[in-house]
């Protein structure tokens, strides 16, 4: 009996369930959060090569511990420290934005989408994605280019202060008169918050994905830009043929139709937040009158 305890206290006591307590709980919701945010930045970015680099490292290293080449090890733990400062300041510019998007996101209404959230996505209306769908199609008709970004969780109020405040409620009458030729607003890109055009004549930041069409100008990297620092939706008119396009997380989706744009945006607002596995489905109805 005394040799089964012994070998029950010896061996197998690791075997039984820790103590856990609420506090660890919460700290491994807190840390799978952040794991969660820190692989989504990675793969988004251009730190995911690094990760694949770092992993080829450390296979190479296990290799050579395995097979005692003490002096490829010596110089593993010698460069470490300096490979670490050199990794910072290669990734400085996306540890910046990763940074920014943190200061910019609110992550309390992240995890619980509050009615205000709700609220916003309801406004985006049917009626409101018509407008926008007809005005997109009419300015391509004339061949008038244009740059319409939609927001939605992250705040662009950054980019709208670069432009001129509008804050009208969103026609597509008015998003044509917008990008009218030889107009003061027709310059750079308008910026829409739910049932609204914020501004006009916005600024955007540049892509500079080496891998884009390099028949792509300006106009095409701005709305491609502002798609990988935040979470909008770009649409985009081009000026030289008239046809289409939209951006999303960076991706451009060239030459689409109008069916295309309509169902895009409205799965951009029937799109659900899927929080600690429970989906949270965005508002369905446009509630206009209530918006004005
Ligand atoms: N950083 C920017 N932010 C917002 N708008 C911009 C930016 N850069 C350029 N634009 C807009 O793009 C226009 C220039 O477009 P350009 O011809 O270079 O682009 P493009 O992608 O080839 O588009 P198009 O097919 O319409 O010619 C500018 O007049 C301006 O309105």
């Amino acid at each position: 009996m005394d040799a089964i305890k012994n070998f029950i206290d010896n061996y197998l006591i690791w075997m039984s369930l820790p103590q856990f307590t609420k506090t660890d709980i919460f700290e491994i919701l807190i840390i799978a959060f952040a794991l969660y945010h820190i692989i989504l930045w990675v793969k988004n970015t251009k730190a995911w090569v690094i990760v694949k680099g770092i992993i080829v490292l450390l296979i190479f290293s296990l290799i050579a511990s395995i097979l005692h080449l003490n002096v490829i090890l010596w110089i593993f733990k010698n460069t470490i420290s300096v490979s670490i400062v050199a990794v910072v300041i290669v990734f400085q510019p996306e540890l910046r934005k990763a940074l920014e998007q943190l200061g910019r996101k609110n992550l309390v209404s992240s995890i619980i989408q509050f009615e205000d959230s709700k609220d916003k996505n309801e406004k985006f209306s049917d009626k409101i994605i018509s407008e926008i769908v007809r005005a997109t199609f009419e300015l391509a008709k004339t061949k008038t280019g244009a740059l319409i970004v939609i927001e939605r969780n992250i705040i662009l109020s950054e980019y709208e202060r670069t432009g001129i405040q509008i804050d009208s409620i969103i026609s597509s009458q008015l998003l044509i008169n917008i990008f009218e030729h030889n107009t003061p607003l027709h310059d750079g890109a308008v910026i829409l918050r739910e049932n609204r055009i914020a501004a006009a004549t916005c600024y955007l930041p540049l892509s500079d994905n080496m891998q884009l069409s390099k028949d792509l100008g300006t106009r095409h990297r701005a709305g491609i830009g502002i798609s990988e620092e935040t979470d909008a939706v770009t649409i985009i008119v081009s000026e030289e043929t008239g046809k289409v396009s939209v951006a999303e997380s960076g991706r451009l989706i060239r030459n689409i139709d109008g069916d295309y744009l309509k169902t895009k945006l409205q799965d951009m607002k029937k799109k659900t937040t899927e929080v600690k596995g429970i989906k949270l489905w965005k508002g369905r109805r446009g509630n206009e009158k209530k918006a004005d």
